[in-house]
């Protein structure tokens, strides 16, 4: 299983340039056939935040197709990030969606973590639907979206459901790096699953600067494949789900829990 992170520069509040960005690199890089391609949080608008609702999309209408098309011309499959959303009413949702190489719509989730630190709840709606597992080139993988990474919860919740791969996308302040890093190698190893983390780079009109640092972990919580902190780079590595179960026997945590020990699982 091959994944294959674009990490770039979001262009804040210009979804057309972006767009051309995102393609640019497709045909620049031209990812292996079959493998998956990982885009970034908010990749269409950025934190532009008091114009979201002019950015963002109604049911994904538009960008999905895009993506659809991107995924079919290419061969590919695409964890698309996550864009912003109107389901129903002027509620903004930030929502991250998965399409297969025969351009299928797979799987999407709205993040349910609002990040105060970014003003999110100020401007968006959190999701209110748990996370779910899907299929993706037959095992089972989770998606979660940035500030979702501070609650384990959620990770075990979908390694429990036997995901094999959890993708964190991402817009993550260069300011707490460390806790990006720190917190993606954790969850793999508390999990003992593949963690694929996307971020974007660059310093922002608001004056935020984002952490770049894409990275790929095993479940032995090693580094596969890491970025720069500001560079635009695709970012690759191997997968091999087989490993799972060599470092689950090995350390048979999975065995070892105690729910009936545990107050709030
Ligand atoms: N976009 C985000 O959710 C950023 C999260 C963050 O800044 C943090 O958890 O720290």
């Amino acid at each position: 299983m091959k994944t294959v992170i674009f990490q770039f520069e979001v262009a804040e509040g210009n979804y057309e340039k972006n767009l051309e960005k995102v393609k640019r690199m497709f045909k620049e890089h031209e990812p292996e056939k079959g493998s998956i391609v990982v885009l970034p949080e908010m990749w269409s608008s950025g934190y532009d935040l008091s114009n979201i609702g002019d950015h963002a999309f109604h049911d994904l209408e538009g960008v999905k197709g895009e993506i659809e098309k991107l995924a079919v011309d290419y061969e590919v499959n695409i964890v698309a990030g996550s864009v912003p959303n109107i389901k129903s009413g002027d509620d903004v949702l930030n929502t991250a969606f998965v399409v297969d190489s025969s351009g299928e719509f797979l799987h999407e989730y709205s993040k349910i973590h609002l990040v105060p630190m970014l003003k999110e709840p100020e401007y968006l709606t959190g999701g209110d639907a748990s996370v779910e597992t899907f299929n993706l080139l037959g095992d089972k993988a989770g998606l979660v979206i940035c500030y979702d990474l501070r609650f384990p919860e959620l990770f075990r919740d979908l390694a429990l459901e036997d995901a094999k791969v959890i993708f964190v996308v991402a817009e993550w302040p260069a300011e707490r790096t460390e806790h990006w890093l720190t917190l993606l190698k954790a969850r793999a190893i508390e999990n003992q699953c593949y963690i694929v983390g996307s971020n974007t780079f660059g310093k922002q009109p608001n004056g935020t600067t984002f952490a770049g640092n894409s990275i790929i972990v095993n479940p032995f919580g090693e580094v596969l494949a890491q970025g720069a902190a500001d560079a635009e780079e695709v970012v690759e590595a191997d997968i091999d789900l087989e490993y799972i179960a060599e470092v689950r026997e090995d350390v048979p945590i999975f065995k070892s829990r105690r729910r009936d020990m545990y107050k709030f699982l």
